[in-house]
């Protein structure tokens, strides 16, 4: 059987149920999904875990476990040593997994009665998409034996205990080797910690018609080219430096202009035709000294910034990255508040006590600005979304863009970037080594450096996490955020590529 993962496209658990029914309405019943979906299990333990000397399927409930029994039977037919072990009594199976069971035509046992044994390969059907609270104490017991002993776990659409939708662990969940998916991916694969507990994720197509799956597909996606590749400039022989947009970067006080001049330079390299560093008085000299293709001006106060602005030469800014907290920076963010427009790090902070000032600025108009907090600086301008347990990462985010009038560029090893409108993306490629002091700096300036080219907010900040994840990729392991910097250009390259196909 096929498998890829190579559509960006995400089914929410709600959305994947919707479109098993739409599929069985269609004519191709869910008993025939099911059953594709466990050949698709079965054969991966024998292709990846050909060692085993017992596979140990555990089954719950649901369709999950109804993926299980298709899975076991399969798995005795050929060859294979095997035992099942199911939550409650058979007798409580419906529908199409009360099928799956009947066919296997198998004894099982419970749950309890199962001790892991070295050579035991686990096959955690117990519950997938339709996990709709904390696992039960006895399926928590049933992980830490199986986690005591080590034995490898292949997990049948999602490692139990892991929600399909936040990602999130709801209890306890298995930490699987592999998991094997079905139709789609749902956010809880691609979103923290979920991503981890799958270990290597498969995806296998099952039969489900690739219609009525994309019609369901309608909350989110993977940040990934295919997204806004169609906002993307492609640079004409017949551009030039002004075509290609004017950046500020609001530089900080004497002692703290490092991060604004990453950012620049950042900005440049991502493709702004000139980056210029706005600088106060008493650190130009240090900033004009670091700088070279960054044109360094000063900006003495809120008057010199009104009349830069309206000169008409400036297309967007970024401000934040070491400028300090407090009222100028306040005050600058009014100036340019109907400005295409990152606010990254002290400019999310400088809000933290009046948020909806911030908010209002940006009400009314066409998002222009752009917000990228970590997880620390969106509890502070959101502390009641951050508080909120009964949420996930992308509901967050999608409020966030919602009351700020603005994209949210929610940071983390999952960044999620969602619009007003409540577009949302998950971001995938981010090797972990971005962790670093001055990363952030880098995709403030690349964002800049897109709503400079006139790109709209919400392509802007999912093109830039992009690019800074793959120019992560590129600078490779120990990489610095200077080294960051010099790799977007290839990241860059890339992308264009991607653009011109
Ligand atoms: N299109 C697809 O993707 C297909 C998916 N199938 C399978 O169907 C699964 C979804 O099936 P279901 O919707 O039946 O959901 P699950 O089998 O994941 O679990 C639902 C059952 O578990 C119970 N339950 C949920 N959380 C619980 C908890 N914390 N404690 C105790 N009981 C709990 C529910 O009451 C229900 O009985 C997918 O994960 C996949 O494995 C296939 O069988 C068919 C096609
Ligand atoms: N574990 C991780 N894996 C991948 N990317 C990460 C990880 N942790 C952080 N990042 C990314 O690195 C960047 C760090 O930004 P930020 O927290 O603002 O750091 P800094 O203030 O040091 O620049 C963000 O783009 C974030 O998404
Ligand atoms: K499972």
């Amino acid at each position: 059987m096929k498998m890829s993962l190579t559509d960006p496209f995400l089914l929410t658990p709600a959305e994947a149920a919707a479109a098993d029914r739409e599929t069985d309405a269609s004519g191709i019943p869910i008993f025939h999904l099911m059953q594709q979906a466990g050949f698709a299990v079965a054969a991966e333990a024998l292709r990846h875990f050909a060692q085993a000397e017992r596979f140990v399927v555990l089954c719950g409930p649901g369709n999950n476990g109804g993926d299980g029994f298709v899975a076991a039977s399969a798995l005795r037919r050929a060859g294979a040593n095997v035992s099942i072990h199911l939550a409650g009594r058979p007798e409580e199976l419906t529908g199409a997994a009360r099928l799956a069971w009947l066919e296997a035509q198998t004894p099982a046992q419970s749950f309890s009665s199962y001790q892991p044994h070295p050579g035991d390969v686990i096959i955690d059907a117990i519950f997938g998409a339709g996990l709709s609270r904390d696992v039960p104490p006895e399926v928590t017991d049933l992980i830490t034996r199986v986690r005591e002993v080590g034995c490898p776990v292949l997990a049948v659409d999602l490692p139990s205990g892991i929600d399909g939708l936040t990602g999130q662990v709801r209890g306890a969940a298995f930490q699987a080797q592999r998991t094997v998916t079905f139709v789609a991916r749902k956010p809880g694969h691609v979103l923290m910690p979920g991503r981890i507990y799958c270990g290597e994720i498969s995806l296998a197509p099952i039969g489900m018609p690739t219609r009525i799956a994309r019609r369901h597909a309608r909350t989110v996606s993977v940040n990934d080219p295919r997204a806004w590749k169609a906002a993307i400039n492609v640079q004409q022989g017949d551009t030039h430096k002004y075509k290609r947009g004017h950046l500020a970067v609001f530089s900080g006080g004497p002692s703290h202009t490092g991060a604004a001049r990453m950012t620049a330079s950042a900005g440049l390299c991502a493709g702004a035709g000139l980056v210029t560093l706005a600088s106060p008085p008493d650190a130009t000299l240090v900033n004009a000294c670091a700088m070279t293709a960054v044109m360094v001006r000063e900006i003495a106060d809120l008057q010199d910034l009104k009349m830069w602005w309206a000169s008409g030469k400036i297309s967007a800014a970024v401000i934040g990255p070491g400028f300090g907290v407090g009222e100028g920076l306040r005050s600058y963010v009014h100036a340019s508040a109907a400005r295409p427009m990152v606010l990254d790090a002290d400019a999310i902070t400088a809000f933290a006590e009046r948020p909806d000032e911030l908010f209002a600025l940006a009400a009314g108009s066409e998002p222009r600005q752009i917000l990228t907090p970590h997880e620390g600086e969106f509890a502070r301008l959101f502390p009641d979304l951050a508080a909120d347990k009964t949420i996930g990462k992308l509901e967050r985010a999608k409020r966030a863009a919602e009351r700020a009038h603005a994209v949210i560029v929610y940071k983390g090893a999952d960044t999620v970037i969602a619009a007003p409108d409540g577009r949302l993306l998950i971001n995938e490629n981010a090797p972990a080594w971005l962790a670093t002091a001055g990363s952030g700096d880098v995709l403030a300036g690349i964002a800049g450096a897109n709503l400079a080219q006139g790109i709209p907010a919400f392509e802007a900040a999912a093109a830039a996490v992009w690019l800074h994840g793959e120019a992560g990729n590129k600078a490779g392991v120990g990489m610095t955020a200077e080294d960051l910097i010099r790799h977007i250009p290839a990241a860059l390259e890339d992308l264009l590529s991607w653009c011109r196909l």
